[in-house]
């Protein structure tokens, strides 16, 4: 399978338990929406996704590659947009993709040719040159969102990408990222809190308390209520 499969994942800090025997799947064009409010255990399956922690229970596959066995096919295969900012503020965009690709072993003019595309499918491309610290937050977003590109993935994990940027920006960025799964394949998941970031069309995970309390799409979960109605209801957060 080219997309994501998250099989009976389980995982404790110490006594407090994150995440319950999640699993779901997404396949290559998906865009999955992971709605679940403060706490939910968002995070925490990224960092397992992406490896910063160990999976003790449960299996992990990324585009085919079983992460615990394969996980250098596993990490190739995935891009990542963290929750908090890692771009350097004192190189330029097109420094801090470069720096990225010879991560991944890509220099030279091979990189060059990603990059320019990358920056290019982010409508960044006349920003290469600049500083990231002269960069609006949107802009940095975007420069962010092209960098966990550069290398191909085929499975690009966002947590939470929007956070901060104004109106203009989140709506822009979340049209840019949905025509990435339409028109290039890629599995988005989009880890989120807003209810307004999810549309009918989408596949929609809710999480809530370590839990996937629903794994429908967008308008199968509303039915005929507002989603941020049906999302109060569900997790039962309703004041
Ligand atoms: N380092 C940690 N030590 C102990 N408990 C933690 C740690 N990190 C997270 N938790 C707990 O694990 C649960 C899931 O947290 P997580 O950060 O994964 O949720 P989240 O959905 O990403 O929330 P947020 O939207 O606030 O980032 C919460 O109960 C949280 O308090």
């Amino acid at each position: 399978m080219t997309g994501l499969c998250v099989q009976d994942l389980s995982f404790s800090y110490g006594p407090r338990q994150a995440l319950d025997g999640v699993g779901f799947s997404a396949c290559a064009g998906d865009f999955c929406a992971l709605l679940g409010p403060n706490g939910a255990g968002k995070t925490t399956l990224f960092a397992l996704m992406t490896r910063l922690f160990a999976t003790r229970s449960g299996r992990i596959e990324i585009a085919g590659h079983d992460l615990s066995r394969d996980r250098q096919g596993a990490l190739a295969a995935l891009g990542v947009v963290f929750q908090q900012p890692t771009l350097d503020l004192d190189l330029s965009v097109r420094q801090n993709l470069a720096y990225f690709l010879a991560l991944h072993g890509v220099s030279g003019r091979v990189a060059g040719r990603r990059i320019d595309a990358a920056l290019e499918k982010l409508g960044m491309a006349d920003r290469a040159a600049e500083k990231v610290r002269a960069l609006n937050g949107g802009h940095r977003r975007r420069a962010e969102i092209a960098r966990a590109l550069s290398h191909g993935p085929n499975v690009l994990l966002l947590d939470e990408p929007t956070v901060g940027l104004d109106a203009a920006s989140r709506a822009s960025i979340t049209d840019e990222v949905h025509a990435l799964a339409r028109d290039r394949g890629v599995t988005v998941l989009w880890a989120t809190h807003l209810t307004d970031e999810v549309r009918d069309e989408d596949r929609l995970i809710v999480l809530h308390r370590g839990r996937v309390l629903a794994d429908t799409t967008g308008a199968g979960f509303r039915g005929r209520r507002s989603l941020s109605d049906a999302f109060l209801d569900a997790t039962g957060e309703r004041p």
